[in-house]
């Protein structure tokens, strides 16, 4: 407990020796006394490994660990003291009732939504033992270890390696245990030392997850670990999506269509948006597997050559084609009906050179174009975009002066939107404007002109 106490690392400890440090509470600044470097830190961690500073980085790296988060599930965190203070300070840690009870109770591993089996090529999966509506939250998961991307830019494998055993092992035991008990992807790992088996289950199983705007540290994503939603497999057509609440801490998971008991959940881990070749390399080379699901496996079947490969062929062509033509509408209605407030940072692979910032209504881009999006969207089966389609048309159809097909669209975009999206997003909270006043609305009329000829 360092409530009251100060932690030094030994002089002498090989691996620590060069940046030997004491880590305390309540110390004014971090400061070089002696032969230490003395930390401050403002939260009542349960246990904080001495630290590694890279050559040339501005701040050592540590590993914080606080046992009681969630309930008594534990959280560790690799990062700055800097860091680590400005997260205890945020509500996941100041108000704890937010993240009380959310995980999956340990003690329970089957619930009544899923159960967790072995599945063909894939290693565990998460099946549905009961029907899941659309929006429902699967479930829910407040990190487990985050880890700093410093740590692996500015420190050498074995020291970021020593600190994520730290943070493991100093996790309650079930937790670590959970922690452990991960994929970590290859199936020989007799040879690993703990360091490297906790290492290879991080990079099977983490997520990136980028600063919230507080964060003093904006350049610096995080990988995080989330243990039950871990088990997740990865499926270029997935029933379920994620998003992350910063204030929790923590990941949600909802289902994106209907899903029958007897079904796999899936998320996908990548951006589903690609062509089959490109989607399958990068979970080759990024991921490090054959990508088994029913899109990519198909007209691969048994020996290549039979009429149900052919079948599979021209049925895996036909959905590349339709990726590109998603790929191209979606570009134009979106470089057309960016909001002048929108600044880019919404992960939607436009340059900003192209954007227009709302300002230049196309006469490219027509109702019967968003139409064609919503349609592809839908017969490509990719529901948890299925959203965006509805707002670009919502939008399409009030440019083009037709208000009540604009209320259709941002009525769907809403009830498809909030699950994924939460009620605070901006495009949300944009598209409830236009749903109960397009008249009123920034689009209207905007691709005709107020006069109702197009411009
Ligand atoms: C995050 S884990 C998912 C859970 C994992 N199957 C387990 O047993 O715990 C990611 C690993 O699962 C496997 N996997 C996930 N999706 C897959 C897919 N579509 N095809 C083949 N393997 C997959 C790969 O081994 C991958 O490295």
């Amino acid at each position: 407990d360092l409530g009251g106490t100060e932690i030094c690392t030994t002089g002498d400890d090989p691996i620590f020796q060069h940046y030997p440090v004491c880590i305390s509470r309540g110390k004014s600044k971090t400061s070089l006394e002696g032969d230490y470097h003395h930390i401050e830190i403002s939260h009542d961690w349960t246990h904080a490994s001495p630290c590694f500073k890279g050559y040339g980085a501005e701040a050592p790296i540590c590993a914080f660990t606080d046992e009681t988060f969630a309930g008594g599930r534990g959280i560790s965190i690799i990062t700055t003291p800097k860091r680590a203070n400005y997260l205890a300070s945020t509500q996941a840690f100041t108000a704890p009732d937010l993240v009380h009870g959310i995980n999956p109770a340990s003690d329970q591993p089957t619930t009544s939504k899923y159960e967790m089996r072995l599945v063909p090529g894939k290693g565990m999966g998460l099946i549905a033992t009961s029907r899941i509506r659309r929006g429902d939250l699967i479930m829910a998961n407040t990190a487990s270890l985050m880890i700093d991307y410093r740590a692996f830019n500015e420190l050498s494998v074995s020291q970021y390696t020593t600190l994520q055993e730290f943070a493991v092992t100093h996790l309650p035991p079930r937790h670590a245990a959970a922690l452990l008990a991960l994929s970590p992807h290859t199936t020989n790992t007799s040879h690993f030392t703990r360091a490297q088996l906790i290492d290879a289950i991080a990079a099977t199983n983490g997520f990136d997850i980028d600063p919230t705007d507080n964060d003093p540290d904006q350049h610096h994503s995080f990988f995080v670990l989330f243990p039950d939603i871990a088990r997740m497999n990865h499926d270029c057509r997935p029933n379920a999506d994620y998003r992350y609440e910063p204030h929790r801490l923590a990941q949600h998971v909802r289902a994106v269509r209907d899903i029958n008991p007897g079904e796999e959940i899936t998320l996908t881990y990548i951006d589903p948006l690609g062509l089959r070749a490109a989607r399958t390399g990068r979970l080759k080379n990024t991921w490090g597997f054959e990508c088994a699901c029913p899109l990519c496996s198909l007209g691969s079947a048994t020996t290549g050559n039979g009429p149900e490969d052919a079948v599979g062929k021209a049925r895996s062509a036909a959905s590349d084609q339709r990726i590109e033509r998603i790929i191209e509408l979606r570009q134009k209605l979106q470089r057309v009906w960016k909001r002048d407030d929108d600044h880019d940072d919404d992960d939607n692979g436009l340059e900003d050179d192209n954007d227009t910032g709302g300002s230049d209504p196309s006469k490219t881009t027509s109702p019967a174009m968003a139409e064609l999006l919503v349609t592809l969207y839908e017969t490509e089966r990719l529901w948890g975009g299925l959203h965006e389609a509805y707002i670009l048309a919502a939008l399409e159809y009030s440019g083009a002066g037709d208000a009540w097909t604009a209320i259709k669209y941002a009525s769907l975009g809403l009830e498809w939107g909030i699950p994924m999206l939460g009620a605070a997003d901006e495009d949300v909270v944009d598209l409830k404007k236009l749903a109960e006043n397009p008249w009123g609305h920034w689009s209207w009329k905007r691709t005709v002109g107020k006069e109702g000829k197009r411009k």
